[in-house]
């Protein structure tokens, strides 16, 4: 396995490009380490899969080079990088029986068939197919075709890394939670360096101990799950990990203050930075219902479990609560309360407070 370097990325698909819009990947400097599990998040057109054609070798990147081992691979062909992939779709032999074809991998690269008989079985026992090891593949249902692919991908233990490509797609959304927690487990079993492509922040924050939060082209944040919940580097992180995602809310600077609709709020620390567009952002965790505070009116009231989302209206400004007061209801008028040291402020979309001590 190993360690993968970006230096400098920068891809654009169009012959001249100009300006930083033309790029379909802004500069990407990043650095992952051996055996580690990643994630790679960010919504549709964000640029995921072109960063994991510039690894896998598909594409030659614009600008910047893309090291193994501190090894220069930008310009080796694909099957020189020594990869495994799982895609979307199951690729497997439909002829071929499971056993044949996990063992696929490994004859091709002539291992002797006792050390492939041995790799298969773990292989196999680890994904729980044991018992299908000599069905036909054409047999199998979609869930355990993708199953077969995953089992693929991992089988060999001398590739430089493994990359799953949304491939929980295909997958019975009762059976997802399953193979999600099952990949995590392989993970910690098989040592791989793995990276995961997804637009689903359950199956990054699941899968990753490191996530690397993608929007337009540009990183926006790389972290622990944790640590993206909890202090978002930018309002898109805060937006769309959490669910609900993290109310961003515009503010005026006056003075030392900040104000919402008219009301100061407390920040976590001391503001960094000036001017650009300011906004307040905080997790409906950490809104509370209270008598006193900034004043709203209750829109919708959602039971979600042991807690209730309660939608709120301050002045122009809709603001998301998950509270334990399931007993409000619409159209009531209360008060907020923001918990200071999870009250951050935004410029221009980065956030611009020190952390609280
Ligand atoms: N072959 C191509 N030629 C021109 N533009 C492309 C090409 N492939 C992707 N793009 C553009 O580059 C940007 C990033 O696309 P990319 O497919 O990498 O995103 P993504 O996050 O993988 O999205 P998806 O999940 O929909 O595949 C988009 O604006 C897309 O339109």
């Amino acid at each position: 396995m190993a360690k993968i370097t970006l230096s400098k990325l920068r891809h654009s698909y169009m012959p001249n490009p100009s300006s930083d819009a033309d790029y379909a990947l802004k500069e990407i400097d990043l650095d992952w380490t051996d055996g580690g599990a990643y994630a790679l998040l960010g919504p549709s057109g964000c640029g995921k899969s072109t960063l994991l054609n510039i690894i896998s070798g598909l594409l030659v990147p614009s600008e910047g080079r893309i090291l193994f081992d501190d090894k220069d691979v930008t310009d080796l062909p694909p099957d020189q990088r020594n990869i495994a992939q799982v895609f979307q779709f199951p690729v497997i032999y439909d002829t071929m029986t499971v056993r044949d074809n996990l063992a696929f991998p490994l004859r091709n690269r002539n291992v002797p068939e006792d050390k492939v008989a041995a790799r298969v079985a773990e292989i196999a026992e680890m994904l729980e197919v044991t018992d299908m090891l000599d069905t036909r593949a054409s047999h199998l249902s979609p869930d355990n075709k993708q199953k077969i692919s995953m089992g693929r991908g991992l089988v060999r233990d001398d590739v430089n890394v493994v990359m799953f490509d949304e491939p929980l797609t295909v997958i019975d959304p009762h059976l997802k939670w399953k193979l999600r927690s099952k990949l995590k487990e392989l993970h910690q079993r098989v040592k791989a360096t793995m990276i995961y492509v997804t637009h689903d922040q359950t199956e990054a924050l699941t899968f990753a101990d490191q996530v690397v939060v993608m929007q337009a082209g540009e990183i926006v944040q790389i972290g622990t799950p944790v640590e993206l919940f909890e202090r978002p580097q930018h309002t898109f992180v805060g937006h769309f990990i959490g669910s609900p995602g993290m109310n961003i809310l515009p503010a005026v600077e006056d003075g030392g203050r900040v104000l919402f609709e008219g009301s100061t709020v407390t920040l976590e620390g001391p503001a960094t930075g000036a001017g650009g567009k300011t906004e307040v952002g905080i997790r409906p965790e950490f809104v509370g219902i209270s008598d006193t505070g900034i004043p709203a009116r209750v829109t919708k009231v959602s039971d979600i479990g042991r807690h209730a989302v309660v939608e709120t209206m301050v002045g122009d400004t809709a603001v998301k609560a998950v509270t334990d007061h399931a007993n409000l209801t619409q159209g009531e008028e209360i008060h907020l309360s923001f918990r200071p040291d999870q009250t951050r402020l935004y410029r221009d979309g980065w956030i611009a407070t020190e952390a609280a001590t």
